[in-house]
């Protein structure tokens, strides 16, 4: 009999994360430590199973959550292991992210067979992403390039650019090494060239907010350092009723003096105008300077942006 059951997506990024908080779990608690203690439930979700659409167009926020917290609530599992970027801003009042786990790199990575960054592609060059972050960012840096609808995990996406289907494309630098492929790397996108999704490279725990034993154990690894920065990021994302699948960046770092210094920008999707703030302040302040760039943004961007933004889910 298992004493945790972890939930998580099949693939194999899901799963080498799923394995990370395991890991975790077992040196945190000697009971844990049993081969069979902590047991990896797989469970199926619409972004997994709908491949051929743009994720934008088969709507709602947390395609890649739903399943798994319906999972949660009928105690199939005691916790799931979720991106934190594809965790919806808001969640049922039920459910509640218990633990943050070490952040890995949080930027893009970018792979072509023409240079190491969107400066070095030629004219009228195609960049394949499915992201609107990704696309939007592009489409501003370099008008001319075009960009292509993109989606498949790691291997195939790598495969279509060997294949000549695009010139380029990105991908989180955190899968590739998760996945530990580092290998395949080429070169990393600086943030002020591309900024992260809000919550990227960190792996959240979600757990039903009435099972104190599972929080009990789960909180035991939460990384408070992560934790923080991922508030910041959250907090803005949610000021802007954004997702992982809007044209909106954040990225939270700490200042040699300690101090929480948070980015964030939207922009609109064919990357026409873009919006910039950044914030900072002390790292206990981490929800309000989230806030804090969030209002901002969103009054730059004006109400017009948001119900465009509303109207594509
Ligand atoms: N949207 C899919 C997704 N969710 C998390 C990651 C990568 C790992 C991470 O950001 O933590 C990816 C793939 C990608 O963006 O290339």
């Amino acid at each position: 009999m298992p004493l945790l059951k972890l939930g998580t997506r099949g693939s194999p990024l899901a799963m080498a994360q799923a394995e990370e908080a395991r890991r975790l779990l077992s040196e945190a608690h000697p009971e844990l430590q049993a081969e069979d203690a902590v047991e990896l439930v797989v469970i199926k979700t619409t972004g997994d199973r709908v491949l051929d659409r743009p994720l934008s167009e088969i709507g709602g926020k947390g395609l890649f959550v739903k399943e798994i917290e319906e999972a949660l609530g009928d105690g199939r599992i005691d916790a799931a292991v979720h991106s934190m970027k594809d965790v919806p801003t808001w969640l049922p009042e039920a459910y509640a992210i218990e633990a943050v786990l070490p952040r890995e790199d949080p930027r893009d990575a970018f792979f072509s067979p023409h240079g190491s960054s969107l400066a070095d592609l030629p004219r009228g060059a195609r960049v394949g992403s499915a992201s609107l972050r990704r696309q939007s960012q592009i489409r501003h840096a370099r008008p001319d390039l075009e960009v292509v609808n993109f989606r498949g995990n790691v291997q195939s996406r790598l495969r279509k650019l060997a294949e000549g289907e695009v010139d380029a494309t990105l991908l989180a630098l955190a899968g590739l090494k998760r996945l530990g492929r580092e290998d395949l790397l080429q070169a990393v996108l600086p943030v002020e060239e591309m900024l992260p999704a809000a919550g990227q490279g960190a792996i959240g725990l979600e757990c039903r907010s009435d099972d104190l034993r599972t929080i009990e154990y789960v909180r035991a690894i939460d990384d408070p350092r992560t934790s923080v920065r991922v508030t910041a990021e959250r907090a803005c994302l949610d000021v802007l009723e954004g997702s992982c699948r809007t044209p909106i960046a954040a990225l939270a770092d700490y200042t040699v003096e300690g101090n929480l210094n948070l980015r964030a920008l939207v922009a609109e999707p064919d990357g026409s105008r873009m919006h910039r703030s950044e914030h900072q302040g002390a790292a206990a302040d981490a929800l309000n300077i989230g806030r804090a760039v969030g209002g901002e943004l969103r009054a730059a961007a004006g109400e017009a942006f948001f119900e465009a933004l509303r109207d594509l889910f």
